[in-house]
């Protein structure tokens, strides 16, 4: 890691030289190829500056392109070769330096825009159709990304409305809603989340037969062809980029979109750039300064690497790197999970930093991080800092940190659902058991989701699972259910809340056991629901059931059972309302066949068309057991696997083996 020093001092030796030039290039490759943070940007921007400053002094010293080449380390551009180079920026980070920029514009105009964090892309367009989309690679050459970009970014359509010819080129970025869906998408298709959004748009853009589905959007500040002045101005020219339905980069932030003829003027629209900058929905890493009309940028003139006409502010950096210490476990007031971060002290967004949030436990082990590794802590505004990523390579010897299998609090096992664990006992909160009722495995009521249960309880609307019963569309329409990025609120509204409502009704026709078991007694899950609804029939032979009847049955146990009795007298009240709405209290028998009688099947693995527990409620509706390990009682292993311990013991006892599909359809 780079040494912080007040000064670009240049390096004394050429071997300390070479190495950090090394260093620069190998971080370069990391950051353009895969999108992944050797290091921070600002300790690159001052790895650079020193380079720059040691060339400077030592004109003989080869830098290998890191000051004189765009993207210099990064893997070769690519096939598609760019008419005209495809540049990097200049960087200034004070007010006087703007000020001297303004000066070299000699009282020409220019613009403040945002400077989006994406990547560089340009998009050929014939009669109106996307012809070519390539990336900026070395600035010669880059990657062609076509078929990547026909599959749909916002704002660089395949089609235009109008039969236009001409070129776009711009940023393609991930907004926040872009990224956590693309991460998410990520996830789910069984990859790693994205670490940060720029880095996101690179391994989304390049991947060739992506998986998963990624939200990207463009927004252009250069455009050529049909009906466009290339002598005119720039404002002129984005004019005509969005009428043609490419939105501008110098409009997205409004109060900013005016020409500049001032060094003041320019310093008050970086400093409402950098004010707005935590707030904004899309990325940005500074502002960029440019230009306006052409005949100031053909007098200004381009180098190999930037332009003259043109350079980036760059805000004092939201991202700093520290070493990650210890990670404390706690459950929050709705029984979520919450990670923090215990970080040496770190200079972050102007103030000292020493705790930190983190996404999530299956982020934790995705990114692999470990106590004693270096990570990066991003602090904007008034958010609360948050780890967003391990920088380098995790020291040897580390190991991994893995969050508890118990909550912390009470000592349950997590409900693991969704990505923020949860507590679902009742004893660590109301909202977790609304939640816990509504979720898939339960009553799977449409509609009520986290943020659903989470308001419903701060707003006083309901205390237990039989309040939502009492609820009206009208009642919860205006809840809110969350913040935009700007701070405002966001309410549930009329479909929703109509939706929920429906769902809710269609709950009561739920099966016997999703009512024992959404109502979250401690110990027991989909299975404990299962059995005590098969053993018992009834909520009125359940409730009376004694400790030691409910023990006998198999793998219960008194402790267990001891639990259900005392959540049942605990949940009395609650359970009589439920009765009172119409939620099953009984086990309804269809009356079908019971082909599956005196059978017991072991399902490991998916089967197609059902859940986990909608499976096991088929086998026994007819007539057959679920059991969760193999034994010689078995009837059948049901998997496509076969080296998996149950597929092992399976073929030791002798046990046959049924595919997946091919149970579907005996279920059928
Ligand atoms: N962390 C690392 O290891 C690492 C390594 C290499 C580079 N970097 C970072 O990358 C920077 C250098 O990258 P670069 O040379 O690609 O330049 P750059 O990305 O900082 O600036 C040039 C780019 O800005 C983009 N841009 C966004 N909005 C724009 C607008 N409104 N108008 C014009 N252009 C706009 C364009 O795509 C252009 O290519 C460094 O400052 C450093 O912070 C970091
Ligand atoms: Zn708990």
């Amino acid at each position: 890691m780079v040494n912080r020093s007040p000064e670009t001092s240049a390096f004394a030796g050429r071997a300390e030289f070479d190495e950090a030039v090394e260093q620069a290039r190998g971080a370069a490759q990391a950051y353009y190829d895969t999108g992944d943070a050797v290091m921070t940007d600002a300790d690159y921007d001052e790895l650079a500056d020193r380079i720059a400053a040691s060339v400077a002094a030592h004109p003989e010293w080869d830098d290998r392109g890191v000051t004189t080449a765009v993207a210099a380390g990064a893997s070769a551009g690519g096939d598609v070769r760019h008419p005209t180079a495809m540049l990097s920026l200049d960087k200034i980070k004070t007010p006087e330096e703007a000020d001297a920029f303004v000066a070299t514009l000699g009282g020409d105009g220019c613009l403040v825009e945002v400077k989006l964090d994406g990547l560089a892309i340009r998009a050929e367009y014939a009669d109106g159709r996307l012809t070519l989309a390539a990336l900026r690679g070395d600035g010669a050459t880059g990657e062609d990304v076509t078929a990547q970009v026909r599959r749909g970014i916002a704002g660089l359509p395949s089609e235009l409305a109008t039969p236009w010819s001409g070129e776009v080129r711009g940023e393609v970025y991930m907004t926040v809603e872009d990224f956590e869906a693309a991460s998410a998408n990520r996830v789910a298709a069984g990859g790693k989340a994205f670490v940060n959004s720029r880095g996101a748009v690179a391994g989304a853009i390049r991947s060739i037969d992506r998986a998963y589905e990624a939200p990207m959007t463009f927004a252009t500040y250069e455009i050529t062809g049909d009906g466009i002045d290339p002598a005119g101005t720039h404002l002129g020219r984005m004019d005509r980029a969005q009428e043609l339905g490419f939105p501008a980069a110098c409009r997205l932030i409004p109060e900013v979109a005016g020409e500049c003829f001032t060094a003041e003027q320019v310093n008050a629209a970086i400093e409402v750039i950098g004010g707005r900058r935590a707030a904004l929905v899309f990325p940005i890493d500074g502002a960029v300064i440019k230009a306006n009309a052409e005949s100031t940028r053909r007098r200004l003139g381009l180098a190999s690497r930037t332009p003259y006409w043109a350079v980036a502010f760059k805000y004092p950096p939201d991202t700093a790197s520290t070493v990650l210490r210890d990670i404390e476990v706690r459950v929050g007031r709705t029984g979520r999970i919450s990670l923090r971060a215990i970080i040496d002290p770190v200079v972050v967004g102007g103030t000292t930093v020493t705790r930190a949030t983190l996404h999530n436990p299956q982020w934790v082990a995705e990114q692999g991080l470990a106590l004693g590794q270096t990570v990066a802590v991003w602090r904007a505004g008034d958010v609360i800092p948050r780890v967003t990523s391990p920088i380098g390579e995790q020291p040897h010897g580390l190991t991994p940190w893995l969050a508890p299998e118990l909550c912390p609090q009470c000592g349950e096992a997590w409900d693991k659902s969704s990505l923020l664990w949860r507590c679902h006992t009742a004893s660590c909160a109301a909202a977790n058991a609304l939640a816990y009722w509504c979720s898939r495995e339960a009553l799977d009521v449409d509609g009520a989701g986290d943020s659903f249960c989470d308001a419903v309880i701060e707003a006083g609307l309901a205390r237990n699972v039989a309040d939502l019963y009492a609820l009206t569309a009208d009642d919860i329409a205006e809840l809110p259910v969350g913040k935009t990025t700007a701070g405002g609120t966001v309410m549930l509204g009329r479909s929703n809340a109509e939706r929920i409502i429906a769902g809710l009704e269609a709950s009561k026709q739920q099966p016997f056991n999703r009512v024992v078991t959404g109502l979250g007694i401690r110990m027991t899950g989909r299975s404990v629901g299962r059995w005590l609804a098969a053993r018992f029939k009834s909520m009125e032979a359940l409730r009376a059931a004694s400790v030691e009847e409910i023990a006998e049955i198999d793998k219960m146990g008194l402790i267990k059972a001891q639990h259900v009795v005392d959540g049942l007298i605990a949940m009395s009240d609650v359970i009589d309302r439920l009765a009172g709405h119409g939620l099953t209290m009984r086990v309804v028998d269809d009356g079908g066949a019971k082909p599956l009688a005196g059978q017991t099947y072991v399902v490991s693995g998916s089967v197609p068309g059902y859940t986990r527990t909608t499976v096991s409620e088929r086998i026994e509706a007819l007539g057959g057991s679920a059991s969760s390990s193999v034994s010689a009682k078995t009837t059948a292993l049901v998997t496509s696997e076969t080296t998996t311990s149950k597929a092992k013991k399976a073929a030791q006892l002798g046990i046959p083996v049924i595919e997946p599909e091919e149970f579907a359809r005996m279920l059928a």
